[in-house]
């Protein structure tokens, strides 16, 4: 790999589409920049150089923008900050990779058409993963293209934690637990033992909590169980997901109240969690600004699921030596954050509030001195597993 050799990555995300381009061999961060708030209220664009100086900002406030009309945007604005980069590769953020799909890929036309099959599975996302693998393939064939599945990290899990307590059949089809945000747990496990060489071996439990959020248990570096499952709509409550839900609902839902499947999947996945719940809003920041009643009942029970999930996930290991904050909430809501580590005071998480409160950019440890867990908040980085991935697979040829 060249100086000048750069890769893209691609994130696309429920409410964001991330971009980034690494250049050289030790894949240096030369631009980043992100659309957030797709298809609510102001979407926002800024991006960043190599040194952190603003490059480019836009607001859409002429009404929601969506990820057709941001890919465009994006495509139009990296051709025009390309200049003097090579492309050899652009990595894409593929959130389902159903059970075929265990690692990186190169993805070509027939993949693609193949991963189409699973948008059932993950609709808010993979239709958005797919349409840029699909559009630089029309652009530009040549540039090797590479997959980087959400859930490839979670494969290893025990077999219980994969299962469903459905007959073998229906198990058989590929309805199991696969769990999400594995590119950000790959990171977090990646960076830990870095920060805590203490922690390498450790019982961990990492909260990615974005727009959409999950925990997941690992021991050692590895995936034991997620709050995800078969679907990204499992677990936690999120900014428009439900997450758990007694499976009675959903046949409540259609045989009483006559819901079919697409009003059932709608109310599920993008009018619920905390924009449901709160009636306001699916945004962390609007809802912890606003003094309504509704607002801090969506919050208290976002933060009372993480806690109950936080001591399965305990158990699931059989301990616990940390706690990780990530994701868009978990890296910057303090008072989230509190509110966590004071219900899992039982488990021996003690917060050193003055350094949560200082709200760090980096990795950084915000425990007491004595707390019997660490509690870390490490900021998600999705996009650099990518990048070393794509960069791997097109060493390899
Ligand atoms: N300063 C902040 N305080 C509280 N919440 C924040 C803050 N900044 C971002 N968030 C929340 O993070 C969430 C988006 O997370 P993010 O990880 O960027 O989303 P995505 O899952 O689409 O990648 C939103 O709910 C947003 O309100
Ligand atoms: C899997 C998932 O929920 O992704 P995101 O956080 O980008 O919505
Ligand atoms: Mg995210």
């Amino acid at each position: 790999m060249q100086a000048n050799d750069s890769i893209i990555v691609i994130n696309a995300g429920s409410s964001s589409i991330k971009f980034s381009m690494y250049s050289g061999p030790a894949l240096d961060l030369t631009l980043r920049g992100k659309i957030e708030n797709l298809y609510s209220g102001v979407a926002r664009f800024i991006a960043q150089n190599a040194d952190g100086s603003v490059v480019g900002e836009r607001e859409w406030r002429d009404g929601p923008l969506n990820h057709e009309g941001g890919m465009r945007f994006l495509v139009d604005f990296a051709q025009t900050h390309l200049d003097g980069h090579r492309v050899i590769a652009v990595g894409h953020r593929i959130v389902h990779g159903g059970v075929a799909h265990s690692g990186p890929q190169r993805l070509d036309a027939a993949l693609v058409d193949e991963l189409e099959k699973l948008v059932p599975l993950a609709p808010l996302h993979l239709p958005h993963n797919l349409a840029p693998v699909r559009s630089v393939l029309a652009m530009a064939p040549d540039v090797p293209q590479i997959g980087c599945f959400d859930t490839a990290f979670h494969v290893g899990q025990p077999a219980e934690a994969q299962e469903f307590a459905l007959p073998a059949r229906i198990t058989d089809l590929g309805v199991r637990r696969y769990g999400f945000h594995g590119l950000s747990y790959e990171y977090i496990a990646s960076v830990l033992p870095k920060a805590e060489p203490r922690l390498a071996q450790a019982k961990v439990v990492a909260a990615h909590l974005g727009n959409g959020a999950s925990m997941c248990a690992m021991q050692s570096g590895r995936s034991m169980a997620s709050t995800m499952g078969f679907t990204a709509v499992d677990g936690l409550p999120m900014g428009t997901r439900c997450g758990a839900l007694d499976p009675g609902v959903v046949l409540y839902l259609m045989q009483e109240l006559g819901m079919d499947v697409a009003a059932v999947q709608k109310l599920m996945y993008q009018e619920s969690g905390l924009l449901g719940v709160s009636g306001i809003s699916s945004d962390m920041r609007t809802l912890e600004q606003s003094d309504e009643p509704r607002a801090k009942a969506a919050i208290a029970l976002m933060v009372y699921r993480i806690g109950r999930e936080l001591g399965s996930l305990a158990a699931a290991l059989g301990g616990l030596d940390a706690l990780v904050f990530s994701g868009g909430i978990g890296e910057n809501s303090v008072a989230l954050r509190s509110a966590v580590c004071k219900d899992a005071a039982w488990l021996g998480v003690e917060l050193d509030e003055a350094a949560n409160a200082a709200n760090p950019r980096g990795v950084t440890r915000v425990s007491a001195p004595g707390s019997k867990v660490d509690v870390w908040v490490i900021p998600a980085n999705e996009e650099l597993m990518i990048a070393q991935h794509a960069l791997e697979l097109v060493e390899a040829g």
